[in-house]
């Protein structure tokens, strides 16, 4: 903020660009020079403020204060956060850690903050507690300068000492003495804070009229009282605290919280006697908590701050008319000043507030589950073709040279497939491994070890099994350009049929055929494996044909013909029944337990496993062209 040097503020005519000279002059000898006003403003204001120069006893006709039109644009003030100084390391330690959480270490308590105020008008600072009313008030009363930025000016210059009698300001907690009376007090104030030029009996006569302006004539034998001295009612106490402060008949009144611990009543006829006192020319500027609805449309203005932000400023009676502009409108019939704070503290129960002020989020569990099933099947497409395209080409590369090398025999054909396939493995594993470690937490799924080995369990089994239909597409074709173009389309058609997108396209009669055979492929080929790698009893193969839907066992191949003709291979690939148990186990513990889990366990089954269908197919074929 500015300040005038000394020099330059004990003659303020010097300052401001001016228009003449006035005297406004009151019986108590006060004069006023009305060169501190602004061009601008006189030229608006002047004919409103009626200047009386004739001697007179009654406040309103007499003492007429000296103009103030108040500015402040941008206000900005921090404080910087004290490092704790304790001997506790532990206190240390917190300190330190919360400051890092304010930028520069720096608390901003107010940011940006923009008015004005005439003469005759009441500003009304509201917000919730802690939001910066005070401090502003202190910085418009002069009171704080360091750290502040922005400017203040009152009639267009910036603070300076000699504005202090000018301004009055009346504190939250009221420090007057408790053993004087109200009178006394006054009188006491008025010996002391009024000019020495003043007569003894006009400094009573300005105490008298205080008195009687405030209606404190009731109380003004009775004490003041607080703590242990019983004294006047709260109401009285504030009266006779602006009263303290306007017997120097300031022009900028300044109150912080003036109404609190006042019953309603007693609030309306404060701030009534403010009213009055705002006609006589002064600029008044007042915090207030939570005013009643009668309260709030007696001020002008107000300025709605939240954590140091203006949320409004504007015409008190216009607040309600702007924010329904916005979207922002009371569900029931509410007082604006709690309106307008329940907006303030983001209290919206019972306001309703435009759709698109919150970013969608999702709110229903069911929507939780589509959003985590949509990233898990977009995990299984990711690792399938991954592994899939990483694995295509090693049969049409390396067939020259095992044709040629077992034609040596050199090795044996069992030998060189463990070999490739663990080779080709380590990436398989080590890759989705880092992967799923991170995601699996980015993505908010249940932090259990359990799910999550699981999770991680199933992705590896995916890209595994992947890999072998990559080497089956490449086995299959031998001509890299084929393998590549006959691997998207299989996986692009069991992609859209794979349960994900189908009930997008569920309409479709051709999708409709499509998925029915994928999922009848896929039925069937979990029978198989379930059948020829886990060698099960009667029993668990009755259920298993049941669960496939196939109705009894005897629809089933034998087990043992299935693993003969199958070969090593076999014996390299992921159990079936396993896999399904680690994909269920992987929807119910990261989609988390819901009456939809069926649904989800369907639906992800189907992408899940995709790659036991090209797994199970590849065994076959392979086994035929090698
Ligand atoms: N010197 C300071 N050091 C640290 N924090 C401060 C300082 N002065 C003010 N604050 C903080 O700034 C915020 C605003 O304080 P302020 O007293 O202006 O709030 P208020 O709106 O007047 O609250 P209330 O209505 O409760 O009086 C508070 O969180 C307060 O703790």
């Amino acid at each position: 903020m500015e300040h005038v040097s000394q020099d330059e503020i004990e003659d303020l005519s010097l300052s401001p660009p001016t228009v003449g000279s006035m005297q406004i002059a009151g019986s108590n000898g006060f004069g006023h020079n009305i060169e501190f006003m602004s061009q601008a403003y006189l030229r608006n204001r002047s004919s409103e403020i009626d200047i009386e120069v004739e001697h007179d006893t009654s406040i309103a006709h007499i003492d007429q204060p000296l103009p103030i039109f108040l500015k402040f644009e941008n206000v900005e003030y921090k404080v910087k956060i004290n490092q704790a100084f304790s001997n506790n390391p532990v206190k240390v330690v917190v300190s330190k850690v919360a400051s890092q959480f304010e930028h520069d270490n720096y608390k901003h308590i107010l940011k940006g903050i923009t008015g004005s105020i005439n003469p005759g008008e009441i500003l009304a600072l509201m917000g919730p507690s802690g939001s910066g009313k005070t401090t502003l008030l202190k910085i418009l009363g002069g009171r704080l300068h360091e750290n502040v930025k922005g400017t203040v000016t009152y009639n267009d210059i910036p603070y300076n000492p000699a504005l202090k009698r000018r301004v009055g300001f009346v504190t939250q907690d009221d420090v007057l003495f408790p053993q004087l009376t109200v009178e006394e007090t006054l009188v006491f104030a008025a010996l002391l804070r009024l000019p020495s030029k003043m007569s003894r009996r006009q400094k009573y006569e300005r105490a008298e009229v205080i008195i009687k302006e405030l209606g404190l004539e009731r109380c003004r034998h009775t004490r003041i009282g607080g703590g242990l001295v019983k004294g006047v009612s709260g109401g009285e106490r504030k009266r006779a605290s602006i009263g303290h402060e306007i017997l120097v008949d300031p022009s900028l009144l300044l109150l912080d919280e003036p109404t609190s611990g006042l019953d309603s009543t007693s609030a309306n006829r404060l701030l009534q006697v403010l009213q009055g006192l705002a006609k006589m020319g002064k600029t008044i500027i007042t915090t207030i908590h939570q005013p009643s609805s009668r309260i709030f449309h007696m001020f002008e203005k107000i300025l709605l701050i939240a954590e140091g932000y203006p949320v409004y400023y504007g015409k008190a009676r216009e607040s309600m008319e702007y924010f329904s502009s916005l979207g922002f409108i009371p569900e029931i019939a509410m007082n604006p000043a709690e309106f307008l704070l329940d907006l303030a503290t983001g209290q919206v129960n019972d306001i309703r507030v435009p759709d698109d002020l919150y970013p969608p989020q999702c709110t229903t569990e069911r929507e939780k589950i589509v959003i985590r099933i949509g990233l898990m099947f977009y995990i299984c497409i990711f690792w399938t073709s991954s592994s899939i395209f990483g694995a295509v080409y090693v049969f049409p590369f390396e067939k020259m040279y095992l044709v040629k090398e077992r034609k040596a025999d050199m090795y044996r054909l069992s030998v060189y497939y463990i070999c490739s396939t663990l080779c080709d493995m380590v990436a398989h594993v080590v890759y989705p491994t880092f992967f799923m470690c991170m995601v699996y937490f980015m993505a908010g799924f249940k932090r259990t070890v359990q799910c999550f080995f699981l999770t991680l369990g199933a992705t590896l089994l995916i890209a595994i099994t992947s890999q072998g239909a990559g080497e089956l597409f490449g086995a299959a074709v031998m001509s890299v350009r084929r393998a590549g173009m006959v691997a998207s389309l299989i996986l692009m058609l069991f992609l859209l049929t794979g349960g994900y997108y189908v009930q997008l396209l569920r309409r479709s009669l051709g999708v409709q055929i499509l998925s029915r055979v994928y999922r009848q492929g896929f039925l069937r080929v979990q029978l198989v494996s379930l059948l020829c790698f886990e060698r099960p009893n009667h029993l668990d193969r009755q259920r298993a044909f049941r669960a496939f839907g196939f109705g009894n066992a005897r629809h089933g191949q034998s087990p043992d013909s299935g693993r003969d003709k199958l070969g090593i291979k076999a014996r390299f690939m992921v159990p079936g029944c396993l896999r399904n148990r680690v994909g269920q186990s992987l929807i119910y513990g990261c989609v988390e337990r819901h009456t939809y889990k069926q649904e989800a366990t369907r639906r992800l089954g189907m992408s899940l496993f995709l790659p036991v269908l090209i797994r199970a197919i590849e065994s076959e074929c392979s086994s035929f062209v090698l």
